[in-house]
């Protein structure tokens, strides 16, 4: 094997050819469809009379569009309804694989492939959705693609991309207490910008990282695409070959130890070259907190909103366009800011290891009066595993609504929806302006326990006050 970077070594182990555009006519070992990116691809396919190419390299969910209260069909919204006809539909016309809602496999694409052991090391992972670049914690190249491409993967099981440069992002030493991988991936985000990653894989190392469990270097690569970066990725090691073993999709026996060897020979090479190296200390990071309208936006929770004088001139509009948009100015603190709705969940947050951080802060507590708190389990997995623990009596008996698994508040493509002005506090990836439902609505991102804890008091609090 080749001296590289695990990105150049997958790479060039994926590339069919070179295409006369420079481009890479990539292979595709993976491909996830939902029901938001995928029905126009399947009718582009059927225009031209073409067949899925390996309808055994393609798994479907359900997960954008699905109520999380009563989730008996039809669908109370019927928009809904008939996108997930168009998706029984195509998966059983093409023979594609569907875990369908009420399989015991249901849930957001990102959060089933990993816990059912798809998501492997040195796979190339593809899916009509930004957030794929969270399969990198297994050590893949996870892409998110658009409905034209899904259709070229389905037809052809290739892309055509233009290769990535590298930056290696280096977290030394050990989190403090109360900081979690999603502060983690905030302060990066926070630091290197939005749009800081642009052209770049990330490739996430140094300590702090290789201490992560495989739940927070999920929650690490997720928000690889809030920075910009087009994916980002974990070199494979004993964590994450401990987390595959025995997952039904992973090798089995004998097949898991050769597999084992050969996840080994990708990580990158320790003089790999980079095209860019950037190191953080892990003591240097707080509980962090969005308050703007893009997930750069964010401070330590103890900070004050900063002045439009310590962004470049460039930056002032969208900072000037954030203090309007949230009804914040410059110098006011987070902590105290009240809010009116808590959301833990999503594809970022809605893991096992998620709902228990939040669970520890909510258990013996209560949400204070007029706040409206979800949790919703990233998929039927994760719900039944922390029901198993009695994590939903703690959030039930805290004043938590335990609801069913989807996307949920996320994105508001559900009937749960913020209303007019409210404030959320939420575990997800976004704080886009009108991001969860109400045109006018607030997001505030950070960790479940800073959820949990923000549900409690009725507004944003340290979840160090707690230690
Ligand atoms: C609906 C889907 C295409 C979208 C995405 O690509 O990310 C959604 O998952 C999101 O988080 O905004
Ligand atoms: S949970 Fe949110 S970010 Fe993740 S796939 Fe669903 S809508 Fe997108």
């Amino acid at each position: 094997m080749s001296k590289g970077t695990l990105f150049d070594k997958v790479w060039d182990l994926h590339t069919v050819t070179t295409l006369l555009s420079g481009q890479t006519q990539l292979f595709i070992g993976l491909h996830l469809i939902h029901e938001v990116t995928s029905p126009q691809a399947f009718a582009m396919l059927r225009d031209r009379n073409l067949t899925v190419m390996f309808p055994e390299r393609t798994v479907a969910t359900v997960d954008h569009i699905v109520p999380t209260d009563s989730q008996a069909r039809p669908f109370a919204d019927s928009l809904a309804e008939e996108m997930i006809v168009a998706l029984e539909s195509n998966t059983k016309t093409n023979d594609i694989r569907f875990f369908n809602v009420g399989s015991g496999h249901q849930g957001i694409v990102h959060v089933i492939a990993p816990e059912q052991g798809l998501t492997q090391p040195g796979m190339t992972i593809a899916c009509g959705d930004s957030h794929t670049s969270t399969h990198g914690a297994f050590g893949a190249i996870a892409f998110g693609i658009g409905t034209s491409q899904v259709r070229d993967v389905l037809a052809s099981q290739t892309l055509s991309l233009d290769k990535l440069k590298v930056r290696r992002i280096e977290v030394n030493g050990t989190l403090a207490p109360g900081v979690y991988a999603k502060d983690v991936i905030l302060h990066i985000i926070r630091t290197l910008g939005a749009k800081g990653g642009a052209g770049y894989a990330y490739e996430y190392a140094g300590s702090a990282i290789e201490a992560m469990s495989m739940e927070e270097r999920m929650t690490l690569c997720n928000m690889s695409i809030e920075g910009g970066a087009r994916c980002g990725y974990v070199n494979p090691d004993q964590i994450t070959y401990d987390y595959l073993k025995g997952r039904e999709f992973a090798p089995q026996g004998d097949a898991f130890e050769k597999a084992v060897v050969w996840w080994e020979s990708l990580r990158s090479d320790t003089d790999a070259d980079y095209d860019d190296v950037i190191v953080f200390d892990a003591q240097d990071i707080a509980p962090t907190v969005t308050w703007g309208i893009s997930p750069d936006q964010a401070i330590g929770v103890d900070e004050t909103i900063p002045n439009l004088a310590s962004f470049s001139s460039e930056e002032q509009a969208l900072i000037q366009e954030a203090y309007t948009y949230m009804d914040m100015g410059p110098g006011q603190p987070m902590l105290g800011t009240p809010i009116d709705v808590c959301f833990i969940g999503s594809c970022t947050n809605g893991r096992l290891s998620d709902l228990r951080e939040a669970a520890k802060v909510a258990k013996g507590r209560h949400v204070a009066s007029g706040i409206q708190a979800f949790v919703v389990s990233g998929s039927e997995q994760v719900k039944q595993q922390a029901e198993a623990e009695g994590l939903d009596k703690i959030f039930v008996e805290a004043g938590f609504e335990w609801r069913e698994p989807g996307c949920s508040m996320c994105l508001a493509m559900n009937p749960d929806k913020l209303q007019g002005r409210q404030i959320s506090a939420s575990s997800s990836n976004r704080n886009f302006k009108g991001r969860q439902g109400s045109a006018s609505g607030r997001t505030l991102l950070m960790s479940p326990a800073m959820v949990a804890l923000a549900a409690i008091n009725g507004q944003v609090s340290d979840v160090r006050s707690l230690l």
